[in-house]
């Protein structure tokens, strides 16, 4: 449905050159979720903004949704959706119309294309807004309302731009559940960006991560889970100065990394943690050190993405999800 070879977008910036996408290659089969995952500025808004034919690659070839990208340009459109981090909606237009409007460009019928948005704004939990204009509604309503026009005209391939950033919880389990509908009942293809990795954890059939304009790993979430190696150990030592030995005798296990030392919390990680758990605990005793938490957990995807690129998606800027009601108040 996707397949890119060596797709790359330079900006030039004040005489300086921005290699915003530096050659990825990326396939991406019918019916598949996936979920382009990485920190800001990698590089995810680029890739999106080549493959919708928004923006010209610098160089690099693809084909979406069986058309050359940079030969058939209306060919990719009419056969996708786009969902854009900044939303498409006109402040002035009514929410239902435009939506109908939407749907009528791709030939739907006005009938076809109420029913379609009707049963839209049901799942997107957008019930009585119809008739509302877009100005008049709350962030996490627009958001909703964006998401409905892309889906509106039924696309064989859609692309969601951080789809769920500023949804509360609840709405973000229903966009979900719609994306899954929408595979399920039309074989639809989704490709979307994410901050959250729960998101891409529940809901991606697979994972891309960009990092400074390249791929550095693709997988299932449990292959890129099990490519880290290892459990992840915490211990929380009753003293920050004993965080140094407890560091060592953790090293000490077998198959251990280098673990890392915060205040007085360890963190490491060893191949089978309970087994490491239970040795780390009798040396801890031994040693006479107290300790205040002890746990070993299987990794994250953050993890996962702390090993690839040296941060926490958590440290690199990823939003909160906003309960709807605060959108409105700070409105
Ligand atoms: N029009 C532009 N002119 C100059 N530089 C740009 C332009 N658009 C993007 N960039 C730069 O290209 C890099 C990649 O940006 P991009 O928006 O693709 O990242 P992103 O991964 O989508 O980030 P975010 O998660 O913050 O949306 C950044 O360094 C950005 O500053």
């Amino acid at each position: 449905m996707i397949h890119a070879r060596g797709l790359a977008r330079t900006f030039r910036k004040k005489k300086q050159e921005v290699h915003a996408v530096a050659g990825v290659d990326l396939d991406v089969e019918a019916g598949e979720i996936v979920g382009f995952l990485g920190p800001n500025g990698a590089g995810k808004t680029t890739t999106l903004r080549m493959l919708t034919t928004l923006l010209e690659p610098t160089a690099g070839t693809a084909t979406v949704a069986g058309c050359d990208l940079i030969a058939d340009p209306v060919g990719v459109r009419r056969r996708i959706g786009y969902v854009s981090q900044s939303g498409s909606t006109a402040p002035e237009a009514r929410a239902g119309e435009e939506v109908v409007d939407h749907a009528r460009l791709y030939g739907i019928s006005t009938e076809e294309a109420t029913a379609r948005g009707k049963r839209l704004f049901r799942e997107l939990d957008l019930d009585g807004l119809w008739e509302r204009q877009p100005k008049a509604m709350s962030g996490g309503q627009r958001r909703r309302l964006d998401i409905a026009l892309g889906l509106v005209h039924v696309p064989g391939l859609v692309f969601l731009d951080e789809p769920t950033t500023g949804l509360d919880p609840q709405a973000r389990a229903n966009l979900w559940q719609h994306i899954r509908g929408l595979r399920a009942e039309r074989g639809t293809t989704v490709f979307l960006t994410t901050h959250y990795l729960d998101e891409a954890d529940a809901l991606c059939d697979r994972i891309l991560v960009i990092d400074s304009g390249r791929i550095v790993a693709a997988g299932t979430p449990d292959q890129l889970k099990s490519d880290v190696g290892g459990d992840v150990l915490t211990v929380t030592a009753e003293h920050a100065d004993a965080a140094g030995q407890v560091a060592a005798l953790m090293a000490a296990l077998p198959g251990a990394e280098a673990p890392q030392v915060d205040g007085t919390r360890v963190v490491g990680r060893a191949p089978n943690g309970g087994a490491a758990l239970v040795a780390l605990v009798r040396e801890l005793d031994a040693a006479g050190i107290a300790v205040a938490g002890i746990e070993s957990r299987r990794p994250s995807l953050d993890d996962v993405f702390l090993g690839l690129t040296g941060r926490s998606l958590r440290e690199t800027g990823a939003p909160p999800a906003v309960p709807t009601e605060s959108l409105e108040a700070a409105r």
